[in-house]
C-alpha cells in the first residue's frame, strides 16, 4: 500500500513538473511572438516615417479581432458566397483608396489608389516581390516555372519566354486560328438557341493555347476528344482550382489533404513532359544536322532542357484563362449592347469583308481592339460598356493594368491580343446577333481569373 502511495506521489510530480513545463515553454512561444510582432511593428513605422506615410484608416469592424481571426472568417464567408468583389469595394468606398487590415496575424494593406499602383509595380517592385507568396502554391507544379522563381532564375526564365514570344508572325498560325475557330463554331446550336458560351471560349482558347505550348491541342472542343486527353483537361482544371484556394487560405492551407492535388499535378506534369521531350529532342536533332556531331553539353543539358520546357509550357497554360474570360466577358456586353454590337460588325465588315483577316489587316481593326480593351473594364466609369473611350486613350497609360504593369507585365500581351482581335473579327463577321439568354446577375467566381459562376448564355445567329 506504501509502495502504491509513494508511486501515485511521485507520477503526480512527474505530471506536475510536465504541466509547468508545458506552461513555461508555451508563454516563452507567445513573448517570442509578441516580441517579433512588436519588433516588425516598430521596423514598419519607422519606415512609414522614413517615407512621410500618413496615418492609414483601419477597419474599425475589427478593432478588438487582435488576431485578425474574425476578418480571415469574414474573407472567407464573401469568397463562399461569392460576394468578394462587392465586399471590396464597400470596404474602399468606406475607408477610402487605402486602408489597413488585420488577417490572421499580418497587416494588410488594401489599396486602389492609382499612385499607389504604379509603385508597387514598378518603382517599388523588388520591395514588394510576390513570390514569397506564390512559391507555395505553384511550385509543385512548375518548380522551376515563372510563377515560383524570383530574382536572377525569374529573370532567365521571364528571358525566355518572352524571346520565344517575340516573332508574332512566326509563332502564331492564323490557320491554326482558323481551325480552332471553325471548331468553336461547331459547338454553335443552331438558329440562335441559348447555350454558355463561357465553357465554349474556355475550350476555345485551351484548344489554341496548347497548340502553342505542347505542338499539338487537347481537342477540348472536339466531340471524340480522346481518353487521356480529357484527363489532362480535367487534372489541369482541378490543379488551377485548388491553386486558387489555397491561395485565399493562406497559412492555413496546411490543414486541407493535398493527395489529390499532387496526383493532379504529378499526371498533368507526366503528360506535358512527353511533348516536351519530342520539342527537346527536335532540337537536338536539329542542331546535329546544322553543326555535325552534337556536343557532349547538349545530351547532357536534355534532361534539364526538357524540365524546363515542362515549366515553361504548363506556366502558359496556367495563364491561360484570361483569354477565354475576355471573350465570354464580351459576350456578356455585348449581349447587352446592341449600338455596340452592330457598330462591331460594321467596322469589320467595313475593313475586311467577310473573308478572314490576313496578318496586315489585323493591325486595322481599330474597333474590334478597342471593345477587346474595353471587355477589361476600365475608366472614369468603368460599370458601363463604351468603347469608343478608346479614341482619346490608349493601353500604355499608366493606369491601365489588365496585364499588370511593371517587370511582372504579362508577357503574352502582344500574342493574346492579336490571337484575340483575329477571333473576335471572325466571330462578328459570322454573327450579326447576339441574344441575352442570362436572367441571373454576373455573379463573381474567382479562379485564375474573373468568371461568371451562372455561365454567359447567349444565343448566336
Ligand atoms: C487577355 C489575355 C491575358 C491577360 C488579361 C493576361 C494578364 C496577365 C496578368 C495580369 C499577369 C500578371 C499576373 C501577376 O503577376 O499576378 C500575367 C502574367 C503572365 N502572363 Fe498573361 N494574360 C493574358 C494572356 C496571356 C497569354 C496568352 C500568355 C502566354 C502566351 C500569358 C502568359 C503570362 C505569363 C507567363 C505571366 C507571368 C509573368 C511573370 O510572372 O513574369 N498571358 N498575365
Amino acid at each position: 500500500m506504501n509502495q502504491a502511495t509513494t508511486h501515485f506521489s511521485s507520477g503526480a510530480l512527474d505530471q506536475e513538473r510536465l504541466f509547468k513545463t508545458c506552461i513555461l515553454v508555451l508563454v516563452g512561444i507567445a513573448v517570442s511572438f509578441l516580441a517579433q510582432k512588436l519588433l516588425q511593428v516598430h521596423r514598419l513605422r519607422a519606415l512609414e516615417r522614413l517615407h512621410g506615410c500618413g496615418e492609414l484608416p483601419s477597419e474599425s469592424e475589427f478593432q478588438y479581432d487582435f488576431l485578425g481571426i474574425a476578418k480571415a472568417i469574414q474573407l472567407a464567408s464573401h469568397f463562399r458566397k461569392r460576394t468578394s468583389l462587392v465586399y471590396t469595394n464597400a470596404l474602399f468606398m468606406k475607408y477610402g483608396e487605402t486602408y489597413v487590415s488585420n488577417v490572421i496575424g499580418h497587416r494588410l494593406i488594401f489599396t486602389c489608389n492609382a499612385d499607389n499602383t504604379k509603385h508597387l509595380l514598378s518603382t517599388a517592385f523588388v520591395d514588394f516581390d510576390s513570390s514569397p507568396l506564390r512559391k507555395p502554391l505553384f511550385e509543385y507544379i512548375t518548380p522551376h516555372g515563372i510563377f515560383t522563381l524570383d530574382g536572377p532564375d525569374w529573370k532567365k526564365s521571364r528571358d525566355q519566354l518572352r524571346s520565344r514570344l517575340s516573332n508574332l508572325r512566326k509563332i502564331i498560325h492564323l490557320d491554326s486560328c482558323e481551325q480552332h475557330f471553325q471548331a468553336f463554331l461547331r459547338r454553335v446550336p443552331p438558329k440562335g438557341q441559348a447555350f454558355d458560351v463561357q465553357s465554349c471560349t474556355f475550350a476555345l482558347s485551351l484548344d489554341m493555347q496548347t497548340q502553342f505550348s505542347l505542338g499539338e491541342s487537347v481537342d477540348a472542343q472536339s466531340f471524340s476528344q480522346s481518353k487521356e486527353k480529357k484527363r489532362f483537361v480535367e487534372d489541369l482544371l482541378f490543379l488551377k482550382e485548388r491553386i486558387v484556394q489555397d491561395g485565399f487560405r493562406g497559412p492555413l492551407r496546411r490543414f486541407f489533404p493535398k493527395e489529390r492535388f499532387h496526383q493532379s499535378c504529378l499526371r498533368a506534369r507526366e503528360y506535358v513532359t512527353r511533348y516536351a521531350t519530342r520539342q527537346v529532342e527536335q532540337q537536338i536533332s536539329n542542331n546535329e544536322k546544322n553543326d555535325g556531331i552534337p556536343p557532349a553539353s547538349a545530351f547532357n543539358m536534355r534532361d534539364r532542357e526538357i524540365s524546363q520546357c515542362t515549366d515553361q509550357a504548363l506556366s502558359i497554360l496556367l495563364a491561360n484563362d484570361s483569354m477565354s474570360t475576355t471573350l465570354s466577358g464580351l459576350f456578356f456586353c455585348l449581349a447587352q449592347d446592341d449600338r455596340a454590337l452592330k457598330k462591331l460588325r460594321a467596322s469589320i465588315i467595313a475593313t475586311v469583308g467577310s473573308t478572314p483577316p490576313t496578318w496586315g489587316q489585323l493591325g486595322s481593326l481599330h474597333y474590334v481592339r478597342w471593345v477587346i480593351q474595353e471587355g477589361k473594364e476600365f475608366g472614369d466609369d468603368p460599370e458601363k460598356f463604351y468603347p469608343e473611350r478608346w479614341e482619346d486613350l490608349s493601353p500604355e497609360m499608366p493606369g491601365y493594368i489588365p496585364f499588370n504593369k511593371g517587370p511582372r507585365i504579362c508577357p503574352g500581351q502582344q500574342y493574346a491580343v492579336i490571337v484575340l482581335t483575329y477571333i473576335v473579327t471572325r466571330m462578328f463577321q459570322t454573327f450579326s446577333s447576339v441574344s441575352n439568354y442570362n436572367t441571373k446577375e454576373w455573379t463573381e467566381r474567382i479562379s485564375m481569373t474573373l468568371e461568371n459562376e451562372n455561365g454567359v448564355l447567349v444565343g448566336l445567329e
